[in-house]
């Protein structure tokens, strides 16, 4: 499934919080979006995932304008992980998990023996299977993350958008939860703050500024000392690890 987002803009109360943004999301590609705080990746995302409606500009998957989709067409295609989920109801681990798979039942369709293997696959994948049956609102914040990204592979999705994904999750997770999204191939967009995170699993990134895209690229091109001095206001070293053969971003302040 491809994104294409096409000069969009949106505004609020008179003041303008993301202007002309294009880019792009290939079939099966990872695309990191980074910037600092309050830059617009999560109101540009919540554009993407059709819950703000942009003033100017479109927005495709597969070519077809997300607003002409109906929502379970959108539900069907779309996964969406955010930092905090906010839960008024108290559901089991598997339920949530379940939840996944309402976008393809029909209102009369019953739970098959197919979507119940799903359901248990999704929890096994993030290491969840002991927690099926317990509550959803006793969970640590990294636990919480891992259920929804269970959800959102019993979704099935063909496009994941993750809003800093990693935030509650301790080192070993970090890796873990992004290496698991990269190995379901789909196509992907996450915001994330880390900028080593974002160099080692991104296959391309865009740099968003005061609502502005400012750069994009592969991360090894992209990620030099002078951008981050620009846009994060810091000092960098930056240098390719031989052993990992990625990125290692190590950062200062500088002196004013
Ligand atoms: N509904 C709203 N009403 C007023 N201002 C808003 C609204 N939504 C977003 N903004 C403003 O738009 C700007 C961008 O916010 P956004 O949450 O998209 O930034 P972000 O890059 O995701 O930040 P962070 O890294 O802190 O999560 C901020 O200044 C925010 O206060």
């Amino acid at each position: 499934m491809k994104l294409e987002v096409k000069q969009i803009s949106w505004s609020i109360e008179g003041k303008q919080i993301l202007r002309d943004i294009n880019l792009e999301v290939a079939s099966g590609e990872f695309v990191g979006l980074i910037g600092p705080n309050g830059s617009g990746k999560s109101t540009l995302l919540r554009c993407i995932y059709r819950v703000l409606k942009p003033d100017t500009g479109v927005i495709t998957l597969n070519g077809k304008n997300i607003w002409h989709l109906s929502a379970r067409e959108m539900a069907q295609a779309t996964a969406v992980v955010l930092q905090e989920t906010p839960t008024e109801f108290d559901f089991t681990v598997e339920e949530m998990v379940w939840m996944g798979r309402t976008p393809h039942l029909g209102i009369f369709d019953r739970q098959t023996e197919q979507d119940h293997s799903i359901v248990l696959s999704a929890l096994e994948q993030v290491g969840l299977s002991t927690f099926a049956e317990r509550s959803f609102a006793s969970l640590s914040g990294g636990e919480k993350q891992r259920v929804l990204i269970a959800r959102a592979i019993a979704q099935q999705a063909r496009f994941l958008v993750l809003d800093e994904p990693t935030n509650h999750l301790d080192i070993r997770y970090q890796l873990e939860l992004l290496e698991l999204v990269k190995g379901l191939g789909v196509t992907t967009i996450a915001a994330l703050h880390d900028l080593n995170l974002a160099a080692t699993y991104c296959d391309s990134i865009y740099v968003l500024k005061e609502g502005t895209i400012v750069a994009a690229g592969n991360p090894q091109a992209l990620l030099q000392p002078k951008l981050i001095r620009e846009v994060f206001g810091v000092g960098s070293v930056v240098a390719l690890d031989s052993r990992t053969d990625k990125l290692r971003i190590t950062f200062f302040l500088e002196d004013t």
